[in-house]
Order: structure tokens, then C-alpha cells, then sequence
């Protein structure tokens, strides 16, 4: 049985494994982009042409950590910054200089019938209102054309926790989901939505006293 987490403990386990475990959030997203490049490399996806979307928080740095690797490991690849720059956190400024340093190359607008792959990197677990406008717009155009979307932890829109669509939600055919499987692939819309979860360890430290809310 697969041990699902809320977003309330991911986080939790997350900042002790980062506190107590003295691992820096910077070695979990390279441990999650690593982890993506190996699902994604293993033979069931067309990487002819990848286009990688990511966001401004953590995902969005996961996403452009694996933009590098795929791009080092020589696979056609696309990163497309999707968001205000001016509102990225440190981690994804910091990932968008190593990608820009490597040679990835940048779109600001694609066309999704494009790519032979969407990886959605745009919102993870703290995904905490209904997407913005704009975003609904183009998620739901996304979703209108026959492409292979997998999505890095969540499909962008899904509540971690409820599995509820906010707004609009990416259809994903696969979730590589970091450390544990979130509740909200596993429930309502999300459940749909995720497609096949895929669960990868990045080396998350739990504490051992640690109770799950859902057994
Ligand atoms: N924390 C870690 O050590 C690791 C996290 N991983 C990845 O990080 C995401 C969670 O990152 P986080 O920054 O908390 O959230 P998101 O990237 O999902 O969202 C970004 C940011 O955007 C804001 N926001 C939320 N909802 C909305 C909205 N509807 N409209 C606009 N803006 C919104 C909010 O401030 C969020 O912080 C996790 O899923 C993993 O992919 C690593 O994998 C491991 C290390
Ligand atoms: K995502």
C-alpha cells in the first residue's frame, strides 16, 4: 500500500530532513531533477523534442534543474519560464543561471502541439489558491491538444491534499511524484488527472517518530 502524504507533511519532512539532516533544498532538487531524468530516459516516452514548463517555487526549479540534465544528456529540450521572473524564488534564479550557463535553450511561447513531450513543472505541493487567469487559459488549451504531459509532483492545479481542480488542471499521462505520493493524486479530479503516479526517493529523511494522518 502506498504510503500517501498531505502537503502539510511533505513540508514537514521536507524542512526536517533539510534541519535535522543537514541536506540543503538544493540537493533535493537535484536528487528530484535526477530522479525525473530517469523515469523519463527509461524507454517509455517520446524525448524526440521535450518541453519543459516550469514556475516560479520549488517545482518550477525542479523542472529547470532536469532542463539542464536532459539538455547534458544531449535530448532535445526546451525551457519555457512560466510566471513573473521578478516573483521567482532564490532557487529557481539560481537554477535558470546553471540552465542559462549549460546552453539551454529559453522559448517564452510555445506551441504545445510541438513538443513530443510537456514536462509540467509550473506548480507542485504548494499550490495554495486557484490558478491565475491567464494560466487557466493556456492550461486548458494545453489539455485541448493530443500531447504527453508528466507532470513533476502534481499536475499543475491539483490541491495536494483534496485532489480538488483549481481553476483548471493539467491532464497529465504520468506524475513523478518526489518522496511520497501526494493525497491529491490519489483522490477526486487529481486521481484522474495525475494519470500513473510514479513515486522516486530523493533521499528524504523521515523523522522516526513521524505519524501519517492517512493510514
Ligand atoms: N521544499 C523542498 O525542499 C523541496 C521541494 N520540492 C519541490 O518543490 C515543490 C513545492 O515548492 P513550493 O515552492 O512550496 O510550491 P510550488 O512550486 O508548488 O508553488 C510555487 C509558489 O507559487 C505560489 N502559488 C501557489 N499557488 C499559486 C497560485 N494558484 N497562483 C499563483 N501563485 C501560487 C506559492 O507561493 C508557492 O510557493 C514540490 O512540489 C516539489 O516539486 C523538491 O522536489 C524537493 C525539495
Ligand atoms: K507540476
Amino acid at each position: 500500500m502506498t504510503q500517501l502524504v498531505t502537503g502539510d507533511e511533505i513540508r514537514a519532512i521536507e524542512a526536517y530532513t533539510i534541519t535535522d539532516g543537514a541536506l540543503s533544498a538544493e540537493v533535493l532538487t537535484e536528487r528530484a531533477a535526477m530522479a525525473a531524468l530517469n523515469v523519463l530516459a527509461a524507454g517509455h516516452f517520446d524525448l524526440s523534442k521535450v518541453l519543459v514548463l516550469a514556475g516560479l517555487g520549488g517545482n518550477g526549479a525542479d523542472g529547470i534543474a532536469l532542463a539542464r540534465l536532459l539538455h547534458q544528456a544531449h535530448i532535445p529540450v526546451t525551457l519555457q519560464f512560466v510566471g513573473n521572473l521578478k516573483r521567482a524564488n532564490q532557487a529557481v534564479l539560481n537554477q535558470l543561471k546553471a540552465a542559462n550557463a549549460a546552453g539551454v535553450s529559453r522559448s517564452e511561447k510555445s506551441d504545445f502541439k510541438e513538443p513530443s513531450l510537456i514536462v509540467d513543472a509550473i506548480f507542485g505541493a504548494g499550490l495554495n489558491k486557484d490558478l491565475p487567469e491567464g494560466l487557466q487559459k493556456m492550461v486548458k488549451a494545453a489539455n485541448h491538444i493530443d500531447n504527453t504531459v508528466v507532470a513533476l509532483d502534481l499536475p499543475t492545479g491539483i490541491d495536494a491534499d483534496t485532489g480538488e481542480v483549481r481553476g483548471a488542471a493539467l491532464n497529465a499521462k504520468a506524475t513523478i511524484a518526489f518522496g511520497f505520493e501526494k493525497a491529491g493524486c490519489a483522490r477526486g479530479q487529481g486521481k484522474k488527472m495525475a494519470g500513473r503516479v510514479m513515486t522516486q526517493n530523493i533521499g528524504l529523511i523521515t523523522p522516526t517518530d513521524f505519524t501519517f494522518s492517512i493510514q
